[in-house]
């Protein structure tokens, strides 16, 4: 970007009503221990989704069905794009009328697809449907948490960031999400690199752990702020595979403000956006504009 660039996108499409910018977003904080089956659940979480119809935008956690710790079962567990749990989760999402970002699964390469042989055709996987039930958009977590283990250890890295238009309820584009999952939060680059892409709300689900609880809420305050977006977080309650959860989702502002947090608990956040409140926020206070990339800032100093 150069110098003096304007970051203020909006409007994108022309006739969009005042109200098209409103949305009532419900962050839907699942919490689930070792005990429940994995059919049980994604029953349970798609009646309470089914039940959401004065939403717009819905957000459930990473990997809530498919276990966010529970790495010992995720190649069973894991799925298709067209699997059970995306299906319930379409069917949700028709049903409440909502856009619903479904959280991730562990999702599984169709058997037949070509891979390289050192890809093992297992990625952890975001889905977001549309009012309509049809899939809109898929993000691959390009950052594996786990240090060697876990995630690194079984799953593919994601290759690309991805933004999908959010769309009014008449068809106008109102926003543009950036999606993100959970430990991607720990790296501003790929905030920056959604932001130039023109996100104006990020989307990060997350089975985010409890003694880490207040590195979620900082850096989410941080990535919000620092980019001027809106950003709401979805993590996960309970314990499983030994591991409690933070819970604490939470929505952010444009300029940081947290708009409604959850407990420790089970919880649906239900908040009121404007999302016209980016570019009021990007122009009264246009630090976007003064970044400096592409200034000759690497240049090695003669020894
Ligand atoms: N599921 C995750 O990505 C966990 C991330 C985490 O615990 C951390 O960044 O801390």
């Amino acid at each position: 970007m150069s110098e003096g660039q304007t970051t203020v996108r909006r409007p994108r499409s022309s006739g969009c009503g005042d109200s098209s910018y409103r949305i009532r977003v419900k962050v839907v904080q699942v919490a689930y221990g070792d005990d429940e089956p994995v059919s049980d659940r994604i029953d349970r979480v798609a009646a309470l989704v089914c039940g959401l119809t004065d939403a717009d935008l819905i957000v459930l956690p990473e990997l809530w069905a498919h276990g966010g710790f529970a790495s010992d079962t995720w190649v069973d567990r894991a799925e298709p794009l067209d699997g059970p749990v995306a299906r319930a989760m379409s069917e949700a999402a028709r049903a409440a009328g909502a856009v619903l970002h479904a959280g991730s699964i562990i999702e599984r390469a169709p058997a037949d697809a070509a891979r390289a042989p050192e890809v093992r055709g297992l990625w952890n996987t975001s889905l977001l449907f549309g009012r309509d039930g049809a899939l809109r958009a898929t993000y691959r977590k390009v950052h594996r948490f786990g240090f060697g283990d876990g995630e690194p250890r079984l799953l593919d890295a994601g290759d690309r960031i991805v933004t999908t238009p959010l769309t009014g309820t008449d068809g106008c584009e109102v926003a543009t999400i950036g999606l993100a999952t959970c430990y991607d939060l720990r790296f501003p680059e790929m905030f920056r690199t959604l932001l130039d892409a023109g996100s104006d709300l990020f989307v990060v689900p997350a089975a985010w752990p409890a003694p880490r609880v207040e590195h979620w809420q900082l850096l989410g305050r941080a990535r919000a702020l620092e980019n001027q977006s809106f950003l709401i977080q979805c993590n996960t309650a309970g314990t499983h595979s030994g591991v409690a959860m933070g819970g604490c989702s939470q929505v952010v502002s444009p300029n940081g403000v947290v708009l409604a947090q959850a407990g420790s608990g089970p919880e649906v956040l239900d908040v009121q956006l404007d999302l016209r409140e980016v570019d009021h926020y990007r122009r009264s206070f246009p630090v976007l504009d003064d970044r400096r990339l592409g200034t000759p800032a690497r240049e090695a100093a003669p020894a």
